[in-house]
């Protein structure tokens, strides 16, 4: 034999509670969309039917109660049976189950809210000519039906619900609480709703055309409700619309620089009720730099109502916006470079995250975006223009090491060690075959320094071997060119090679057998160059140093020039080579200080 499941509404509550709903004032935003419903349905059939709301707290009832009026379509005595007695049976869908456009609700189980802060609902309601029906739920699961006597026939269609506080959640239904409610999740709603004598609907969405009759008039009273509702004075505003969604709204720029990974919480109305001040994913992640407030038709609530639901439409929606927004930046670029420079500023990151995956992005990047170089501030079209090609440092110590002897060599380098710009830079050539870029090899520098004349060059032999004997427990070679600028010594040069085999080396010494055994396979395929100590003969104090014949001294002094160039340089120090900028600094010391032991 079949039976029928039995529903513990206890337990359902505590479930709604605990895990749907975040917090008990729900219940007015689920009592406001029935009422809201109500009218609707009723306005269907009859246009000029009066479209009020009005909510009575405690202290105006003077029972203890707080009570909701609407002049929607009411219940027939069937209906209350069919449609308040079972949870999840709803009147807003249709035949085959979906939700009907129209209304708000859809998942039957709104009124259930009202068990979170009362223990009896009271649901007094009207049809039509139909006799006035009286439904009483309790907390605990019984309900009961009743028509209402001949004396205490509603004068009017409609429906009044009642709560009877629990024990406890008093405050959650007093005067200032649900007048802040009340305007909190239905400022905007299309009737009118009044706690008492306070309206708490504000007229349409404050972007709708109806609104303040110029543009201008318009982007002032935006600015001042982002002021107002946001806490911030926006960067600019961005006008949204996604017809396919019924969605219209804004995008307030924000006027400060976010975290790229928070995540960005909108405010999101469903049909002019606030589904939530906190929506994620209404937005591509790149475009952080942008709160929303918008009202959608056609975009599903989570059962919580709290979040959107996600589904293809969201997703097209999604993309929808972030076309609307990046367009406004193309637009910006275009109209008022300045006004975009002054954004790039504070907002460079999401722009230059959304150049890796998109053209005009990318464009936008190298127009306007000015990027550190060794020759000062320019953009990447600036310096292309000026030296044909982009020539860069993929990470900041690199150009650290570089800038200033690359500018004295005449070449110039763009530091592209900040997040992103190298990734930039090399997908610019995708984009525009024209485009030229280098990454700059440190030892290619040396290719750019003068040789010494063959005399020079003969007479330095001995002394170059002298350097070579101490620097070769190091790994390091030594040579000696000519190069501006005069007054630097030294210059530590590794190739990109070379500091792959360095990280592997110190790898090597880590790991365990399997695992060393690769990296030799990998160290295997190919000897590295050596690093480079290149002395600069221009400098005076090289030319003295490679003039001494104390082959003590010149070990000493060529160790000090090499650690000198490390520092300079900002090369990690490996522990011989902190032990030689140690050893040659006291042996120097020792020679500089007189006297005998
Ligand atoms: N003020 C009202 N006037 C007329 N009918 C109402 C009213 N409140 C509730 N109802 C009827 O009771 C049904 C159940 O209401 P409930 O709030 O539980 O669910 P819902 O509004 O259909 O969906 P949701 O759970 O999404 O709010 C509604 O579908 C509606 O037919």
């Amino acid at each position: 034999m079949d039976r029928t499941f039995q529903v513990d509404l206890r337990g359902v509550v505590d479930l709604l509670s605990h895990h749907l709903y975040g917090s008990p004032r729900v219940y007015v935003r689920e009592l406001l969309q029935n009422a809201a419903d109500a009218i609707t349905a009723r306005r269907a059939t009859d246009p000029a039917a009066p479209a009020a709301v009005r909510i009575e707290p405690p202290e105006l009832t003077g029972d203890g109660t707080l009570r909701v009026h609407d002049t929607g379509i009411g219940l027939t005595e069937a209906q209350v049976h069919e449609l308040l007695a079972t949870i999840g049976r709803s009147s807003k869908r249709d035949e085959l189950g979906f939700a009907r456009h129209e209304f708000l609700g859809q998942f039957g189980i709104g009124l259930l809210s009202c068990f979170l802060v009362a223990d009896e609902i009271q649901v007094r309601t009207r049809h039509a000519d139909h006799p006035t029906v009286l439904w009483t739920g309790y907390a605990d699961g019984r309900y009961r039906v009743e028509l209402a006597d001949a004396g205490a026939q509603r004068p009017e269609p409609g429906t009044t619900v009642t709560l009877t506080p629990r024990r406890g959640a008093d405050q959650w239904l007093t005067g200032p609480t649900v007048t802040e409610l009340a305007g909190l999740f239905g400022s905007l709603l299309p009737i009118r709703v009044h706690v008492g004598e306070v309206e708490t609907t504000t007229g349409p969405p404050p972007w709708s055309a109806a609104v303040g009759s110029s543009t201008a008039e318009r982007r002032e009273r935006l600015i001042a409700y982002a002021r107002e509702v946001l806490g911030f004075t926006p960067f600019d505003v961005v006008p949204l619309s996604v017809p396919e969604a019924g969605l219209t709204g804004v995008a307030f720029v924000l006027p400060a620089p976010v975290n790229p990974a928070a995540r960005a919480g909108h405010r999101v109305y469903l049909k002019r009720m606030l589904l939530t001040e906190g929506a994620e994913g209404l937005l591509p992640d790149w475009a952080f730099f942008a709160r929303c407030v918008v009202d959608a038709s056609e975009l599903r609530p989570t059962a919580s109502r709290e979040a959107l639901y996600e589904d293809s439409l969201l997703e097209s929606t999604r993309e929808a916006l972030g076309d609307q927004l990046r367009g406004w930046l193309v637009r910006l670029a275009d109209s008022n470079p300045l006004r975009l420079a002054e954004f790039l500023r504070v907002h460079h990151l999401g722009v230059k995250a959304l150049a890796l995956h998109d053209d005009e992005m990318l464009r936008l990047v190298e127009r306007w975006w000015p990027m550190e170089t060794n020759l000062g501030q320019t953009t990447l079209a600036e310096f292309r223009d000026r030296h044909g090609l982009i020539r860069y440092a993929a990470s900041i110590d690199e150009f650290r090491q570089l800038a200033a002897v690359a500018a004295a060599q005449d070449l110039a380098v763009v530091n592209a060690g900040y997040t992103y710009d190298s990734e930039i830079i090399e997908r610019l050539p995708a984009v525009d075959r024209s485009v030229l870029i280098e990454r700059l090899e440190p030892s290619d520098l040396t290719t750019r320094f003068d040789a010494l004349d063959p005399g020079t060059a003969l007479a330095l032999r001995p002394f170059v071997a002298t350097a070579q004997r101490a620097l070769d427990r190091l790994g390091c070679e030594v040579a000696v060119r000519s190069y501006a600028p005069a007054s630097l010594p030294a210059l530590y040069l590794v190739s990109r090679s070379a500091i792959f085999h360095e990280q592997l080396q110190s790898t090597r010494e880590r790991a365990d057998e399997t695992w060393a055994g690769v990296l030799d396979a990998i160290a295997a395929s190919g000897p590295p160059e050596r690093p480079q100590l290149v002395l600069n003969h221009r400098n005076p104090l090289v030319r003295r140093i490679t003039a001494l014949t104390d082959p003590e001294l010149v070990g000493l002094a060529v160790e000090a020039l090499y650690g000198q160039a490390l520092l300079l340089g900002y090369h990690p120090i490996r522990p011989a080579d902190a032990a030689l900028l140690n050893s040659s600094f006291l042996g120097l010391l020792g020679r500089a200080v007189p006297g005998q032991e």
